[in-house]
């Protein structure tokens, strides 16, 4: 099995995520706190409150952890269309897999990396969600003290179920979209490269970055049940399972409640997966 599409994602999904980071925890905090009159809003509140550092909110452990799953990510994708079609990432270009393939491929890939993702996003959430300023003299100190103590406290407090909330709205939010990503991600490169070509690097970064964007318009709606769901127990309603959370969020905020934090998160979108894409290509590019 070739490893090394596994250390370029990982590689790639560190890059991605110290430029995505300050814009996720905007997104997050628009999901789940109606504290907020919109990004800016958002913005202008955690920086007065938390200074720059807010935006920088449980960044550590994601760097470790979403790394990781971005390598599961990509080294799934790869690997699947290596059995669906037989042919390795350098021969892709010369024979391009089609669409049906590299859907399923990404969806596989979206599959399997919600199990390693589903606890590490579950802290990184709850992390984000800490509005408190930095602990000061005679301020009271957050409730979870870093990302030991919040998986720690969760265990606890929620036993090792706890750990996995909102696994399910995960699974469904990142398995279509994740093809939906490689379709496009793909389809981009080719309308733009002549056959048999590798795309220029100028292509990637725009072929990436509408890739992300197009996967998070269509993730949106299940990754705000998600983020409820992991902020659910908390002082925060608790929901009987994701339709129940669906049809809640929808009573009381309306439709409009499931594209809260689309603009942000396409924002986002844009930036993270242009860096993630060209530098992943420009990894297995140069090791030949
Ligand atoms: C749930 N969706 C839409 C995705 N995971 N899309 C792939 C983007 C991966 C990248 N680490 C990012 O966070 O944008």
């Amino acid at each position: 099995m070739p490893v090394e599409e596994f250390v370029a994602g990982w590689v790639s999904g560190a890059l991605g995520l110290v430029l995505g980071h300050p814009f996720d925890t905007v997104k997050v905090r628009l999901q789940t706190q109606s504290t907020y009159r919109g990004i800016i809003d958002c913005m202008v509140k955690t920086y007065r409150r938390e200074s720059v550092l807010g935006f920088f909110k449980g960044m550590s452990f994601p760097i470790a952890s979403i790394a990781v799953v971005n390598s599961v990510l990509f080294g799934v994708y790869s690997n699947a269309l290596l059995l669906l079609t037989a042919t390795s990432h350098h021969e892709r270009r010369l024979q391009p897999p089609s669409y049906m393939h590299i859907f399923i491929a990404g969806c596989a890939g979206g599959f399997l990396q919600t199990y390693c993702l589903a606890p590490f996003d579950l802290i990184k959430v709850r992390l984000q969600n800490q509005t408190e300023p930095r602990a000061g003299r005679g301020s009271p100190p957050p409730r979870y003290r870093g990302p030991v103590h919040c998986a720690a406290s969760i265990l606890q407090e929620e036993g090792p179920r706890g750990l996995f909330r909102g696994a399910w709205a995960l699974t469904l939010r990142d398995t279509p979209t994740l093809g939906i990503y490689f379709v496009t991600y793909e389809w981009l490169c080719r309308q733009s490269t002549p056959e048999g070509q590798n795309p220029s690097s100028t292509t990637v970064l725009v072929a990436g970055g509408f890739a992300g964007i197009a996967s998070w318009v269509t993730a949106t709606p299940l990754d705000v049940v998600k983020s409820r769901m992991q902020m659910a127990g908390l002082g925060q309603r608790e929901y009987q399972g994701l339709l129940d959370c669906m049809v809640s969020s929808a009573r009381q905020e309306g439709l409009g409640v499931f594209f809260r934090g689309l603009t942000i998160n396409s924002a986002r979108a844009f930036p993270v997966n242009a860096v993630i894409f060209l530098s992943y290509e420009y990894l297995l590019h140069a090791w030949g």
